[in-house]
């Protein structure tokens, strides 16, 4: 009985078709088991480099291309392409299995042939070379053969490189790119996550290669699973996920395990895949958890297109971290009546000015949140001995016992009256749980690690049993927006020698990305665990246009400048709903709001509920993240605004809180614009921010 492998350019194509033609695929395949290879009409391609390839007629001006084995049974669907195109593809491409991973692989053999000699030539009047410090054995190793070896050993340079991404085999030309970045071998290997075929590779058998290859092909069987995959061509994600994704979200871990990476490089993605499959391996009940209610929608919407079975689904419980801390609270003590904010300003100056302390009320409000609340402090022997890492004012010992009376009161305050905050709710949620052998979940997968506080991670560790695979993390310590520096360690998460990073960005392009890195200013970010996070290696999956800066003298300029480069987005194609604009302040969102509305141009406010169907959506860079935009506008990055005075610490009163304030509000920039999948703009009018004088001016 043959067998349909769908390959993801397959899909990519697919999705760009219109529906009469989508139909009328779906149409030729659903019935192609039942066929025989002959009954289905595949036809050879003449002049073909590989004579494995066929087409398919898809109607009078549409074709497929196939892979047909000559022996065995599994037909892959490369290509739907206008008749000619298909023809072209097919004559200069070439499929083989790759020695080392024992993987699919298609090349454009045309394209190689044409430009070795260019380069050869180059090459002959250089003294260096991309690859001279690299051995044959270990290309070899890596599963480069010998035609990509002869085209990477007369290569100069990495633009060169870049250039024949389009037609050397995928798996070779990252292993190339890898070297290239720096990585040695053993690291590229890791990096590309293709582990060696366990049985011998044969190179003539297609069938075994195909079914290695699930990050290409994935093989459907039946109508109804064809159909599932035609369904929704645009999220790849939910089919092909990446060697080191799939490896990472089905890997057995002895304790904790984490992903990192940058920006769009799919930790959301393999989170919810990790789920899954937790909730499939043994079920167990799964908790998927982050900082907002936002963020947790989104894991819910991911969820829900991914899985199917019911029963899964029902193990599988999405809450943010302070709905799951309040409800285990409730099942105890009922509904906590909680001080709003300004009333805790309120309580901490009242009782700053009785002590008459020489501290304003929020570096008394943060000790209390970062020392005694984060390392758990219950007394003042404890306090005058606690770890103060990351509050950069010393103190000492009389200052210590001054802020530990004010704490001492405004606890003490909290409890005479019966008030929580939503640390105390979770301070106990996690004693309650703490002290409960039969704990409420078996996992918990926790998306956008680097912004919970300590506490909350003492909730999660308290909500699972310590056992294999308890806990899954995934973060990027880039994008830290909220709280400051953890140690996962600290609180008990041990992810050491269990950690992966991904490196390839599926959002944004790699110009896009390129100078949102400027913006970090080589700060240097930690990764959660006592070490750097490195950014050696990312690379993205596709190329654009640079970003658009522009500059303006008046806010109300800088406003209509906005409307101008939507009007020009939506005259190029971009629907409404694929633009989204940000800025620092809710101020400045309604104000963009109000004058695109008054140009004509639907938008709505993010932090509305019922978004109309066709609007831009406009909304803080807080509000940004976990989502992402065709064409992204930032606005507003004046040097007022970007950072605002209010959100940064002044340096004569904490100095290393000045910095770390620093740091975030670069992030918090660095999110908003990696939104971007294809075109970012970003604006200002007067000065523009000091994140951005690098860029600005290069
Ligand atoms: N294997 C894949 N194939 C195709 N698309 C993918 C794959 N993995 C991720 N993507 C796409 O890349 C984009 C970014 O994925 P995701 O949101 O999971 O990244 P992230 O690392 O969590 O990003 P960020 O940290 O910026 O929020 C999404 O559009 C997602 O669908």
């Amino acid at each position: 009985m043959p067998r349909l492998g769908i390959d993801r350019d397959f899909l990519r194509d697919y999705a760009r078709l219109d529906r009469k033609l989508q139909d009328r695929v779906h149409e030729v395949f659903a019935k192609f088991e039942a066929a025989t290879h002959a009954g289905i009409h595949l036809e050879k391609i003449a002049n073909a480099k590989d004579d494995r390839f066929r087409s398919i007629r898809i109607d009078q001006f549409w074709r497929g291309v196939v892979l047909a084995p000559e022996s065995g049974d599994t037909f892959t669907l490369l290509k739907v392409l206008p008749h000619d195109d298909a023809y072209t593809w097919a004559q200069r491409r070439q499929a083989s299995v790759n020695a080392a991973t024992g993987r699919i692989e298609i090349r454009d053999v045309a394209a190689i042939d044409a430009t070795l000699p260019e380069l050869s030539r180059h090459a002959s009047g250089k003294t260096s070379r991309l690859f001279a410090r690299v051995s044959d054995k270990d290309l070899r190793r890596l599963g480069v053969d010998d035609q990509t070896q002869q085209f990477a050993r007369v290569l100069t340079d990495e633009l060169q490189l870049e250039a024949a991404r389009a037609f050397l085999p995928q798996h070779q030309w990252e292993a190339l790119y890898g070297l290239a970045a720096g990585m040695s071998p053993d690291e590229v290997w890791s990096a590309l996550g293709a582990p060696p075929a366990d049985e011998p590779i044969d190179p003539d058998d297609v069938d075994a290669a195909v079914e290695r290859t699930t990050e290409r092909v994935l093989l459907v069987q039946g109508s109804d699973e064809l159909l599932d995959v035609f369904r929704r061509p645009l999220d790849l994600w939910r089919i092909y996920l990446h060697p080191v994704q799939y490896q990472v979200a089905h890997a057995e871990y002895r304790g904790p395990a984490r992903v990192t990476g940058g920006p769009g490089t799919g930790k959301t993605v393999v989170a919810i895949h990790r789920a899954r499959h937790l909730a499939e391996r043994d079920g167990g009940k799964v908790l998927v958890t982050t900082f907002t209610s936002n963020l947790a929608a989104t894991l819910q919407a991911g969820l829900d297109l991914l899985v199917d079975d019911q029963h899964v689904r029902d193990r599988i419980t999405v809450q943010h971290v302070d709905q799951f801390a309040h409800q285990v609270f409730r099942q105890r003590h009922g509904h906590p009546r909680l001080l709003l904010p300004a009333d805790e300003v309120g309580r901490w100056r009242e009782i700053r000015q009785r002590l008459d302390l020489p501290f304003t009320e929020t570096f008394l409000a943060e000790e209390w949140r970062q020392v005694v609340l984060a390392h758990r402090v219950h007394d003042a022997q404890a306090y005058l001995t606690a770890k103060r890492s990351g509050r950069g004012r010393p103190l000492n010992a009389r200052q210590r016992a001054q802020l530990w009376q004010a704490v001492w009161e405004f606890q003490q305050d909290l409890r005479d009256r019966r008030m929580w905050t939503h640390e105390t709710v979770r301070a106990e949620a996690t004693d309650l749980l703490a002290g409960q052998a039969d704990k409420p979940f078996r996992h918990v997968v926790v998306d956008e690690a680097q912004d919970l506080s300590p506490d909350q991670w003492r909730l999660l560790r308290a909500a699972v049993p310590e056992a294999p695979n308890d806990m899954f993390v995934a973060g990027d310590t880039h994008q830290r927006i909220y709280h400051h520096r953890i140690s996962l360690r600290d609180v008990g998460v041990r992810v050491s020698g269990r950690s992966t990073r991904l490196t390839v960005n599926y959002r944004t392009t790699a110009e896009i990305l390129a100078w949102s890195f400027q913006i970090l200013h080589g700060e240097r970010i930690d990764n959660l665990d006592g070490d750097l996070e490195s950014v050696e290696g990312y690379r993205c999956e596709t190329h654009g246009s640079h970003p658009l800066l522009q500059s303006f003298q008046t806010r109300a300029d800088e406003l209509k400048g906005l409307s101008d480069q939507i009007q020009s987005w939506v005259s190029a194609g971009v629907q409404l709903n694929e633009i989204g604009i940000a800025a620092r302040s809710n101020g400045l969102v309604e104000a963009v709001v109000g004058e695109l509305s008054r140009s004509g141009i639907p938008a709505h406010s993010l932090s509305r509920s019922n978004p109309p169907a066709e609007a831009v959506a406009a909304g803080t860079m807080h509000r940004m993240k976990g989502l992402e935009f065709r064409c992204v506008a930032v606005v507003g990055v004046t040097a007022q605004q970007v950072p605002p005075a209010n959100a940064v610490t002044p340096a004569d009163e904490d100095q290393s809180t000045h910095l770390q304030d620093l740091q975030r509000e670069r992030c918090l920039l660095f999110v908003a614009c990696t939104r971007a999948r294809e075109q970012l703009y970003v604006s200002w009018h007067g000065v523009p921010s000091e994140f951005i004088k690098p860029a600005t001016d290069g």
